[in-house]
């Protein structure tokens, strides 16, 4: 910038060429003839080195004298003959006189270094006045750049301003008739969707124009410190390059506060930068600004992605819009909602929607559908016979077990508590005729449990009804279930051997229920069969065979396994038990699976006589052990290639489910609070269960919360496997519940918990006795009723008037008894025409208390004259009744 050649330079500061060179070598600058450049670094440099040079000088005058005078004196005598003269010849001859001469020299020695350094000084002064000159022509320099640059950048302001402004007012146009499609949507800044006059908008501009100036002088400022920092950087790198004398640091240090090459030169370079920059932000400013207003003017379309379930804070956010503008939406469309509720997809949907932006929902089973379509594409092959799977229902005590443990040949009924069926598993057998599985269900709960959860396993159910008892009314139950699954009924008549069986009389009620046998023209199969005796259970498994042959039941049998899981428990040596029942392709050991929200590898398969086997193929039933933990009963189980795969799958199950907990939990409470305000009458009865398998707790839940009414509700407040633990007792404490263990007990913790809290525990071993129960403990929680009893009726013969006691009925008492203090009625021809109380009862002028049957007495009616002779008075209690589920 500021860079002449040496000859020039020495030129500015009057100084020969050759000692400038000569300088500049000794300041380290070496090379440089007269027409090399010289830059400004160089000249802060060599300045350095002279002003070193100087004040070192000075410092040299204190240590040893600078001059040196010699003074010389040299005394010679010299004789001269006296004058010759009249006067003095009378007196004697002639004399000479002696005069001394005496010569003084003096001679001063200069030291050559103090000339030097005097030379030196002047140096300095004419280099340091020369580069103030240059200094401030730079200085006026970068003054003119900056001004034009101002100069430049307030006509482009002005420009963009006044594109801003027409912009604005065209905008404006635009958003008034966009305002009334729109309104309030999709708009960030609220001020801006609200239709402005041309006035507001002319403000709102210069407003921005302001806040535009400030950010520019804001930006200004940060490049002249930017370029006083650079200078500062450079003057320390002069310094370093010259610091060598120590004594010299004060007054060099002085120096440079005065004069900085490095200043001048940054100055400028500064001054240009901002005019430089100064523009080109003005510009890029004046663009943004152009584009930051007309912003708003438009609604902003956004993507929002939704995933299946979405808080209301988190889409306000994914929305850019505060999470009070999206519930004041949601308030609109008659949705209270809070800023953590969990809105499904569905509704997060037409939110967006609403908002005027656009949804993409994010399909978070991508991956799942991904992984189940790897396993179905496995399964493909062709398809053969499978066994029918077969679930047998029937009223309590019809002989379930009795037939299952039969045809099993194994004596279950008798080993289980009660002699009912409890556990819900699945075995198959093996006939001459094919193979039947079972399913080892309670009767209908778990089956509809099952199809609740939209797993249909059930081929074909059988119906068992005692002949000797008919049909009762969980057979009709069984029936209402077994139809609405469209799944084939085959009713065994059971108990054929007992003297008052009365097969006919079964059909006969079922018939009314539209199970119709095939002699009689319907078509469901009826066996006669005697689970006792094992009388009749080949026909059974036949027919069961038969009605699958019409179902025409087809599975490929190999490829990768799917089906369904019917049970599962933790299993202490084993960890987690599952059984599974396959229901296409063939579940081999060291498959991986991923069943529900759980994944792993099959260690071992186990059938359920307890043997190891290999594979299961379909419509088998198989215990698998090696999963992460329990699924539960009607998860779908399949065999997957990626066990890695599975995993994630497991896991965003997991994370989906517990979403889904939240947001039924949370739609609990508020439903909780409103049926509370609403009917404080309704009583809840809580309950906790743990059972020893999943299946049992399914049913055992199911079953209660069925015993709800429109009075006292039953509510299941959590189920669970194993045993009793304090966990529990404190949920039971917390939600005022009843704790009921199912083949379970409380461990020794939870029992002290039990003890000291006085909770209410119950264990049971047989499903219908823990029904029974519950539904007995309601019992007393329902209000009893107030029922009418009429306990006497007298008939009106005679009636006397009396001035103190008004009306008098002479009545005969004709059945019953009429009581002083019981309420009222006096019927005419059979019709209530007076509702009351008896004022006087008297039997021959004496007040009596009650008057019985066959005998005459006088009814006084409180505040009622016009009883008449032929009316009826009848006289009734009002008694509690407890009432009965
Ligand atoms: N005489 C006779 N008794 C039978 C027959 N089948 C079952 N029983 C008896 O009926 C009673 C009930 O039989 P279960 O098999 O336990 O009845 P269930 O339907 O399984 O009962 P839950 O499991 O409670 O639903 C038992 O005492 C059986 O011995 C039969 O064919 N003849």
């Amino acid at each position: 910038m500021a860079e002449n050649k040496v000859s020039e330079f020495a030129e500015t500061v009057g100084i020969p060429v050759e000692r400038l060179v000569s300088q500049l070598e000794a300041a380290g600058i070496s090379g440089r003839g007269p027409e090399d450049p010289l830059s400004d670094q160089d000249k802060a440099t060599l300045l350095d080195h002279l002003r070193k040079g100087r004040d070192g000088g000075e410092q040299d005058d204190d240590q040893s004298p600078s001059k040196i005078t010699l003074r010389r004196k040299k005394v010679s005598t010299l004789k001269m003959p006296a004058s010759s003269s009249g006067s003095g010849s009378a007196r004697g001859p002639r004399q000479t006189r002696t005069v001394n001469v005496e010569v003084r020299k003096k001679r001063t020695y200069v030291k050559r270094s103090v000339v030097e350094a005097e030379e030196s000084k002047h140096d300095v002064e004419r280099l340091e006045r020369a580069l103030i000159e240059d200094r401030k022509r730079a200085e006026e320099r970068a003054r003119r750049e900056a001004e034009e640059a101002e100069a430049r950048r307030r006509e482009e302001e002005e420009a963009a301003r006044k594109q801003a402004e027409e912009e604005a007012a065209a905008a404006q146009k635009a958003q008034a008739t966009e305002q009334a499609t729109t309104a309030e949507q999709a708009e960030p800044e609220p001020e801006a969707a609200e239709p402005q006059p041309d006035p507001e908008a002319a403000r709102l501009a210069k407003e921005k124009e302001e806040a535009r100036k400030r950010e520019e002088e804001k930006e200004r400022r940060r490049l002249e410190q930017e370029a006083r920092r650079e200078r500062e950087a450079e003057e320390r790198a002069a310094r370093k390059t010259g610091a060598t004398a120590p004594g010299g640091k004060g007054k060099q240090k002085k120096g440079r506060d005065s004069l900085s090459v490095g200043a001048g030169k940054s100055g400028r370079r500064a001054g240009k930068k901002v005019g430089r920059r100064g523009s080109a932000v003005g510009g890029e400013a004046a663009k943004q600004l152009q584009h930051g207003f007309a912003k708003p003017t438009q609604p902003v379309v956004r993507e929002v992605e939704i995933p299946e379930s979405i808080t209301v804070g988190d889409l306000a956010q994914k929305m850019s819009v505060k999470a009070a503008v999206l519930i004041k939406e949601m308030m609109k469309q008659g949705v209270m909602a809070t800023i953590n509720q969990a809105l499904d997809q569905e509704t997060a949907v037409l939110l967006v929607e609403e908002m005027g932006h656009k949804p993409v929902i994010v399909r978070e089973d991508a991956l799942e559908e991904e992984v189940l379509q790897d396993t179905s594409e496995a399964q493909e092959g062709d398809k053969v016979s499978r066994p029918p799977v077969v679930t047998v229902m029937g009223h309590v005590d019809h002989g379930k077990t009795s037939l299952l443990d039969n045809i099993r040949r194994a004596k279950v009924a008798d080993a289980e508590a009660g002699g009912i069926t409890q556990h819900i598993g699945a075995y198959h057998v093996e006939t001459d005729r094919g193979m039947v599985t079972f399913l080892d269900t309670p009767g209908h709960e778990a089956f509809t449990a099952m199809r609740a959860r939209g797993a249909q396993l059930t081929d074909i159910v059988v119906l068992v009804v005692a002949a000797d008892d008919g049909v009762m009314p969980q057979t009709e139950e069984a029936v209402r279930h077994a139809k609405a699954a469209e799944v084939p009924l085959v009713v065994a008549v059971n108990k054929i051997d007992k003297p008052d069986a009365d097969p006919d009389r079964v059909k006969q009620e079922l018939s009314q229920l539209e199970v119709i046998p095939e002699e009689w023209g319907g078509d469901v199969q009826f066996v006669h069969v005697s689970a006792k005796q094992g009388q009749g259970l080949d026909d059974l498994l036949e027919s069961i065979l038969l009605q699958s042959e019409l179902m025409e039941l087809e599975a490929v049998a190999d490829g990768n396994a799917s089906g369904i899981v019917l049970e599962s428990s933790l299993d202490k040596g084993r960890g987690p038990v599952a059984t599974v029942l396959v229901q296409s392709g063939r579940l081999k050991k060291g498959d991986s699976l991923l069943c529900g929200t759980e994944y792993g590898r099959v260690r071992a398969l186990i059938d359920e006589t307890g043997m190891r086997v290999d594979d299961a193929g379909p419509s088998i039933p198989v215990v698998v052990l090696g999963l992460s933990g329990l699924p539960s009963a009607g998860d779908d189980m399949v065999v997957v290639a990626d066990e890695k795969k599975a995993r994630e799958v497991a896991e965003m199950r997991k994370g989906r489910q517990r979403d889904k907990r939240l947001a039924q939990q949370q739609a609990a409470r508020m439903e909780n609070l409103f049926s509370q305000m609403k009917e404080d009458e309704v009583n809840t009865v809580n309950l906790v269960v743990k059972a020893d398998v999943q299946g049992s707790a399914e049913a055992l839940q199911q079953s209660l919360a069925n015993l709800s009414t429109d009075d006292v509700q039953v509510k299941v407040v959590s189920t669970g496997v194993g045993a009793i633990n304090e966990s529990d007792v404190n949920l039971a404490l917390a939600s005022n519940a009843i704790l009921i263990g199912f083949n379970v007990r409380a461990d020794a913790a939870a029992r002290r918990l039990v003890q000291e809290n006085e909770v209410d525990l119950h264990y049971y071993s047989v499903i219908y006795d823990a029904i029974e129960q519950v539904k007995n403990a309601i019992s007393g929680m329902l209000e009893p009723e107030l029922e009418e009893r009429i306990i006497g009726l007298a008939e009106v013969k005679d009636v006397f008037r009396s001035s103190k006691l008004g009306a008098i009925a002479g009545s005969l008492v004709t059945e019953g008894v009429v009581r002083r203090r019981n309420p009222i009625r006096v019927l005419r021809d059979n019709v209530v025409i007076y509702e009351g109380e008896l004022e006087s009862l008297r039997r021959h002028k004496d007040d009596v208390t009650e008057v019985k049957s066959g005998t005459e007495c006088g009814i006084g009616v409180k505040n009622y004259n016009d009883v008449r002779i032929g009316d009826q008075i009848e006289c009734y209690e009002r008694v509690e009744v407890q009432r009965q589920l």
